[in-house]
């Protein structure tokens, strides 16, 4: 196993996601923002859609809050409710508005299918399964988006025009916080599946909705370079 800065329980999923996960995080979309190719129109398409992922994401996260069963858990969710609304969600409000598109705009976009399914589906993990089906489902978005910043704040051209959306995802504070939900992520599974996870009879089934969350990330990508 791979170890990653983002923890052990994130690098065994990562492991068994298998090609999804390269598709993912190596994806054309990614590689057009890398190298500034990516058309306006769908980084903006983008952006709208995942203005809209994210109000259901921070709904997710605080359903991270309910379903807890330590302070500590709580106090991660709660921070990541946080870091998305009062500051993740900037970037997409800041770049929109210098589009001249209105927050109000924003909260009121239509949703794309592929946004739907995915933020539902994390949504109805949580809402079946406890804590763990839900940040199995959670884990793709935060660490994936952790290993595209990282690469592309190292690798991205200096001319691209997708500097501020590399620097959200690369900066040192974003990815210190990612580190911190990888370690509860850690914490979490131990406590309730002990040392030894992958033995549990519960594994396979975390590993099903990490894998299905991470394909449900490359239909969004796909969606994002349609465009509207
Ligand atoms: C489609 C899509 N997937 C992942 C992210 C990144 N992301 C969403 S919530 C969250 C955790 C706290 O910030 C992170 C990293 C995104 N913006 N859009």
């Amino acid at each position: 196993m791979t170890r990653s800065v983002y923890g052990d329980t994130f690098a065994l999923w990562r492991a068994g996601c298998g090609q999804p996960w390269h598709d993912y995080t190596h994806h054309a979309f990614v590689e057009g923002l890398r190298d500034g190719t990516l058309p306006r129109a769908s980084f903006l398409h983008y952006l709208v859609q995942d203005y809209v992922f994210l109000v259901h994401f921070a709904r997710a996260w605080s359903l991270g809050v309910v379903k807890a069963e330590t302070l500590d858990e709580m106090k991660v969710c709660a921070g990541t409710v946080d870091a998305l609304v009062n500051h993740e969600m900037a970037l997409h409000v800041k770049t929109c508005a210098a589009e001249g598109i209105e927050e109000a705009t924003l909260f009121a976009a239509v949703e794309a299918f592929e946004n739907l399914a995915y933020t539902r589906y994390v949504m109805d993990a949580g809402l079946q399964g406890d804590f763990l089906d839900l940040m199995a489902s959670l884990a793709p978005c935060c660490f994936g988006y952790g290993e595209i910043g990282t690469r592309l704040a190292q690798s991205a051209a200096s001319e691209t025009p997708y500097r501020d959306w590399i620097d959200t995802y690369g900066d040192a504070e974003y990815q210190g916080v990612m580190q911190t939900v990888g370690q509860m992520m850690d914490e979490a599974i131990g406590r309730r599946l002990g040392p030894d996870p992958t033995a549990s009879a519960r594994w396979p089934s975390l590993q099903g909705r990490f894998t299905t969350a991470t394909r449900l990330e490359v239909a969004f990508w796909d969606m994002g370079l349609r465009g509207a």
